[in-house]
């Protein structure tokens, strides 16, 4: 093929007859190709290229997908793909459609064994995207893994210095921007270790990533939100802090905080002002510290990986937790969840407990760890007491956030956000009661939700008043019942030290449910 193009653009514009028997001959040839035994036109493809470089003054560079020993498809590859589809698609006759970033139309890109033409500073550049089918032909369950695609670029051996030098940074940098033009945020998840037949197949899977969560609707303290936008903005931009102290180009995120006060929301908030892609990692599903290893690697930059409810997935001594059933998707009142753990391949029990503590330090800051880099990590949890130290250090989860229970701040943005209201006579009320009763945004969230078409603020606004009262006259019952009892079992001097069991069983960063009134 790339004979008959370059005796074509060789020999410039002859006959009619010359030009029709050379468009059947490659019409023939492309319909030839698809019908050959993968080793033929492996075979027949390289003979036309050695024909071609010993008979035509024409030179090729190819791109394959993937470079021998490299995790995922090359960079140079996917540049070149996004630059052609962006800049010369128009010229290809078969194109393959696939939805573009935005859903609401079609993106067009070079099809297999097609060719384009690009033109660059009066250079005539032909691009040409071939496919191996796998060795031996053999349709297997995933066979489609084993394709390999590659660019091939030919040009005129006078050209050579202005491809090296200019054109190929500039088709480089020209996808590199298409990529980022066309970027859709994508929230993958890992997939289990292998399947039915042993092989390993793709690691991540994804969706679009499409949660309507920002900053501006998340509902916290505004002073800590800033510093955290702050702290994103750093990062994002500080490649060249970064790689001027020698550190990777990556940072940690601990959330911890009770359920429902918005720790994936937060995520969700963070990856959309980033304008990341969001791995969920799923730790339980990982088969052992090399596949662990082997998800990182499979990474991209740009991206937030995210291992929630790391407490039940690692225990403090390393070791994976046994498989537990979930039995409802509610969670306990301490909010421990557990994951259902899929069976691991092989069954073995020796098989399960080989995601360690220390392969997850790897994971974070490991030599592995800074391939790449624009890396995102983090962790989120119910119970922070129960993480190793060493897990959560600074240099390896570098900023904590707690997230808290709904404060009077936190609910003017939940108010707004939900009935468009920045004011309200009942907003004294519900200030007061926030300050002596614990509730989360997600309860709050809850009530403020108008429950009919009509959204009548004064009607949620007076449920979330009425919700926050039955919370506190709940917990006043509660502390009493408990303070009899105390009463009962404890002498006074032990009732002095030690802090009330409710108390403890909410956790330190629980306030007291009671009204500051009665604790006097
Ligand atoms: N701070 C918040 N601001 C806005 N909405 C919130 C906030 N916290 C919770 N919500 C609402 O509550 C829902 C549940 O919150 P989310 O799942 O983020 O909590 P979580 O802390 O991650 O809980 P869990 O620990 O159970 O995973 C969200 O979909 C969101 O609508």
């Amino acid at each position: 093929m790339e004979m008959i193009a370059g005796d074509v653009h060789a020999h410039g514009y002859g006959w009619a007859g010359v030009w029709s028997a050379v468009a059947s001959l490659i019409f023939l040839w492309s319909m030839v190709q698809q019908y050959l035994p993968a080793q033929l036109e492996e075979y027949l493809t390289a003979l036309t290229r050695r024909l071609q470089a010993a008979i035509t003054p024409y030179v090729t560079i190819s791109i394959d997908e993937h470079v021998p020993d490299s995790f995922g498809r090359s960079e140079a590859y996917l540049a070149a793909e996004a630059y052609l589809s962006a800049t010369c698609a128009s010229g290809a006759r078969r194109l393959r459609a696939d939805l573009a970033a935005d859903s609401d139309r079609m993106s067009v890109a070079v099809d297999d064994h097609e060719e384009v033409v690009d033109e660059f500073r009066g250079a005539k550049l032909w691009w040409r995207k071939t496919k191996t089918l796998p060795r031996g032909n053999v349709i297997s369950w995933s066979a489609h893994e084993e394709e390999r695609r590659t660019y091939c670029l030919t040009f005129h051996q006078r050209h050579r210095g202005l491809v090296d030098a200019l054109y190929l940074p500039h088709v480089l940098a020209e996808g590199r921007a298409a990529t980022v033009r066309n970027r859709q945020r994508r929230l993958f998840t890992n997939n289990p270790s292998s399947d039915w037949s042993g092989y390993d197949a793709r690691v991540w899977s994804h969706v679009k990533l499409e949660h309507p969560s920002t900053f501006a609707t998340l509902g916290m303290d505004p002073d800590k939100k800033r510093d955290i936008i702050d702290d994103l903005e750093m990062f994002r931009d500080g490649k060249d802090y970064y790689a001027s102290v020698g550190k990777a180009w990556k940072r940690g995120y601990l959330l911890f905080g009770p359920p429902g006060t918005g720790k994936s929301t937060m995520i969700a908030a963070m990856a959309k002002y980033l304008d990341y892609d969001v791995y969920d990692l799923e730790l339980t599903s990982v088969k052992n510290n090399t596949e662990l290893r082997r998800l990182f690697i499979e990474t991209k930059g740009k991206s937030i990986i995210v291992v929630e409810d790391i407490d039940c997935s690692i225990d403090l001594t390393g070791k994976r937790k046994k498989k537990k059933k979930k039995s409802s998707k509610k969670k306990s009142k301490s909010g421990d969840k557990r994951k259902k753990v899929p069976p691991a391949p092989g069954g073995g029990k020796d098989e399960e407990n080989k995601v360690t503590l220390s392969g997850l330090l790897n994971f974070i800051d490991g030599l592995w760890s800074a391939c790449g880099g624009e890396r995102i990590i983090v962790f989120t949890t119910n119970h922070k007491e129960k993480l190793d130290p060493a897990l959560i250090r600074r240099g390896r989860m570098d900023v904590h956030i707690e997230m808290s229970y709904c404060c009077f701040e936190s609910f003017k943005v939940l108010a707004k956000n939900y009935l468009h209201v920045a004011d309200h006579e009942l907003f004294h009320e519900i200030q007061q009661l926030l300050g002596e009763v614990n509730m989360t945004p997600a309860d709050v969230a809850e009530n403020l939700m108008p429950k009919s078409k009509k959204k009548d603020v004064d009607t949620s606004l007076a449920r979330l008043v009425k919700a926050l009262k039955e919370a506190k006259e709940e917990a006043l019952a509660k502390a009493l019942a408990g303070a009899e009892e105390k009463e009962e079992t404890e002498d006074d001097d032990e009732e002095d030290d030690t802090s009330s069991s409710e108390e403890e069983e909410n956790g330190k960063n629980k306030k007291l449910y009671l009204p500051a009134k009665w604790e006097e």
